[in-house]
């Protein structure tokens, strides 16, 4: 099996070049056939990760690392939950954008409806006209309980989209594979961007 790492690697300096994962901001995560997941170590620079700053964390909760020091990034809570609810998942990517949050300040309640763009097609959408909303959940310092948050409302209420928003904080997708979920990023990120620039230019 090829190690995940080299393509979270490659996604992580992608996703740097676009300005969505700057200095340490975000957090990426892969699967391996024993259930465990290879995710960022917290605190490193997203741009020149290296497969040493990588912390593998088994179906158990013990993690494994190159070296002592590295701690799993702050927000493995989240993709550990993301494994659960959906466990066909094979990756969870979480960046932080500008147009993210932006977006999360459009409105105050828990959802924003996406506009019906063709781009919902990428994300699993196969309707015409979609009424399509994207969850929010309100950012915690505490990471644990922005997960009882997610974990509690997705219980009760799947979402249409493998992806989530954190108001003021970022987003996070999860997919069946690494090249997926670095397509729902972009698609997201699209999406994002569309709809800031529809409300610059008053439409
Ligand atoms: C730029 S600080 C951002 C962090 O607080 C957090 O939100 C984040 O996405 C990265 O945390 P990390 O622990 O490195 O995975
Ligand atoms: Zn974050």
């Amino acid at each position: 099996m090829i190690d995940p790492r080299d393509e979270l690697i490659a996604a992580a300096s992608y996703f740097y070049s676009q300005r969505w994962m700057v200095g340490t901001a975000g957090n990426l995560s892969a699967r391996l056939p024993d259930g465990s997941f290879w995710i960022t170590a917290s605190g490193k620079s997203k741009g020149q990760l290296s497969w040493d700053d990588f912390v593998q964390i088994y179906p158990d909760g013990k993690l494994e690392s190159a070296n002592t020091d590295l701690k799993p990034s702050a927000e493995t809570a989240i993709h550990q939950l993301i494994y659960r609810l959906f466990p066909k998942s094979q990756a969870c990517y979480h960046v932080h954008s500008i147009e993210a949050n932006l977006v999360s300040n459009f409105v105050t309640n828990e959802v924003v409806l996406l506009p019906p763009l063709e781009m919902l097609k990428g994300l699993g959408v196969w309707e015409e006209n979609p009424i399509c909303e994207m969850p929010i959940f309100r950012n915690h310092l505490e990471v644990s309980r922005i997960a009882d948050d997610i974990q509690a409302r997705f219980e009760l209420n799947p979402p249409k989209i493998p992806a989530l928003l954190i108001r003021n904080h970022g987003v996070t997708v999860w997919a069946n594979s690494l090249e997926m979920a670095r397509n729902y990023i972009e698609l997201v990120e699209y999406i994002f961007c569309y709809m800031v620039n529809t409300r610059r230019i008053g439409i």
